[in-house]
């Protein structure tokens, strides 16, 4: 049986605008009081593990500690079919220092074009961890499968978003209503399993 999160105040591990948006987006039915990292003034610890559920411990573990409230972290990001699952855990990393998904998404472009290599495919991973003071951890794994298209289209989302069709729609991430991307989102698919052994009674 998972540990349930008993209501109060909870952290959003995160440092990432976008990703702290949407995760209040998805808390938002449950009166949850969400708190961002940066609010508290937490710092951004390093993500030194090579795996999405490894970075996720890690991020929820700090924050959890470092303020003393149950701590919820995501670590995602794209994995591309032609550049062997590239950038992956590495997703933000390849923004650069200024964050710029601009740059990061020309050198998905520009690698896949490189490689020569037609096949489109990608997905999206997104692995959620709630963490406690005492050290106690709940993981759970989400994914969405898509296609690459260039050039971006859409201001909507954030990251790679402008790139990413999702399968069966026509529209990218970046043009998509935020209600539907939560609907399917990888991130919404680890968020309903979160919901439902941590949250829902
Ligand atoms: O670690 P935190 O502080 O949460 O923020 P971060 O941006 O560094 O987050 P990650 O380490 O998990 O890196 C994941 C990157 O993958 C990208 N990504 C993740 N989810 C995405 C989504 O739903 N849409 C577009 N890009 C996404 C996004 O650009 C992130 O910066
Ligand atoms: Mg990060």
């Amino acid at each position: 049986m998972a540990r349930r999160f008993e209501g109060g105040r909870l952290v959003v591990a995160s440092h990432n605008a976008g990703k702290v948006r949407e995760i209040n987006e998805l808390l938002a039915p449950f009166g949850v009081e969400a708190v961002s990292a940066g609010a508290l003034g937490l710092p951004e610890p390093e993500e030194t593990e090579d795996t999405f559920v490894g970075n996720a411990v890690l991020k929820a573990k700090a924050a959890a500690t470092a303020a003393n409230l149950p701590a919820l972290s995501d670590d995602s990001g794209l994995a591309v079919v032609a550049l062997k699952g590239a950038p992956g855990i590495y997703s933000a990393r390849w923004a650069g220092p200024g964050k710029d998904f601009k740059v990061a998404m020309e050198r998905v472009h520009r690698e896949m074009a490189a490689g020569g290599n037609s096949d489109r495919r990608a997905h999206f991973v997104c692995a959620l961890c709630l963490a406690w003071p005492d050290g106690h951890t709940e993981v759970f794994e989400g994914k969405v499968n898509g296609e690459l298209v260039w050039p971006p289209r859409g201001s909507r989302g954030f990251g790679y978003d402008p790139m990413f069709v999702p399968g069966g729609y026509d529209v990218t991430f970046g043009e998509m209503e935020p209600e539907k991307k939560h609907a399917m989102s990888h991130r919404a698919r680890a968020f309903a399993q979160l919901v439902e052994a941590c949250f829902e009674r």
